[in-house]
């Protein structure tokens, strides 16, 4: 029987120290340029288009977001380590998808999910802590509709939390085994009813 379950594996990228292309400048690059963005405002990102969303030209002024005029060409992903594809156009976005399979770059064809090495997800970020949510790319709007319930329902405190533990977990000098059974036995509470 086909194993149903997401077999994704999340990992949590310092996008501040990679390069990300974005190729296109359209409503669809918009989106994946806003949420990314959104989640990580450090992030490194060059995108490449014909032309550009009005919105795309304003989040390029204060953040780290590069944008070139011309024709998407495989120099483009020379200097990059993960790229995200939304043109309009078919065969350039399909191009990209090869050239980076190519030189083993990961690489997203955003409305094309049997040309993703990754998926976006819905993102839920309070403080320290972070949520990323997937639906094995089955359903967009449920990752969505997820990402507004916890963003309401988790409270902001769980960040006090974590750096409370945090201090803590640094003012502990037993052994590591002691350490654990210690942050365990303090953090028991959370989850029993
Ligand atoms: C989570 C989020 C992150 C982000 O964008 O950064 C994201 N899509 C979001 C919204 C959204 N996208 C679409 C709708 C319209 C309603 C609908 O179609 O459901 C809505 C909802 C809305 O806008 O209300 C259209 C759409 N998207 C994809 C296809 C192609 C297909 O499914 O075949 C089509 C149809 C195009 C067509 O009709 O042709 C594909 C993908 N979109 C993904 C991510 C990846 C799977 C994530 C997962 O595993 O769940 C995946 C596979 C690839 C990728 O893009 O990485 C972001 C919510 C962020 C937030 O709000 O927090
Ligand atoms: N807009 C949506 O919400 C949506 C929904 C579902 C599917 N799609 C599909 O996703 C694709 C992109 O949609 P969109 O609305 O962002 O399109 P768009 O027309 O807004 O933008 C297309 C972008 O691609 C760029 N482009 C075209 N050829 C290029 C090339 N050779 N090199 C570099 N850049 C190039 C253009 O300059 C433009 O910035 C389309 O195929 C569309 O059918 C879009």
């Amino acid at each position: 029987m086909e194993n149903k379950q997401n077999g994704l594996y999340p990992i949590f990228l310092k996008v501040k120290k990679l390069k990300i292309l974005i190729v296109g400048g359209g409503n669809v690059a918009l989106e994946k340029l806003q949420f990314l963005l959104k989640s990580s405002p450090e992030s490194q990102v060059k995108v490449v288009a014909l032309d550009f969303k009005d919105e795309i030209k304003l989040l390029s002024k204060d953040k780290n977001v590069t944008l070139i005029t011309k024709a998407y060409d495989v120099s483009d992903i020379m200097d990059v380590h993960l790229v995200i594809v939304a043109t309009n156009m078919e065969c350039v976005n399909k191009s990209v998808y090869f050239h980076c399979k190519s030189h083993n770059i990961l690489v997203n064809l955003a409305d094309n999910p049997s040309y993703c090495d990754f998926y976006m997800g819905g993102i839920v970020t309070k403080g320290n802590v972070k949520i990323a949510i997937s639906t094995n790319g089955k359903s967009p709007t449920t990752a969505k509709r997820l990402r507004q319930f916890f963003e309401e329902f988790l409270p902001d405190e769980i960040d006090e939390l974590v750096e409370n533990l945090n201090d803590y977990r640094s003012s502990l000098k037993d052994s590591f085994h002691q350490k654990v059974v210690h942050l365990n036995a303090l953090t028991k509470s959370l989850i029993t009813k």
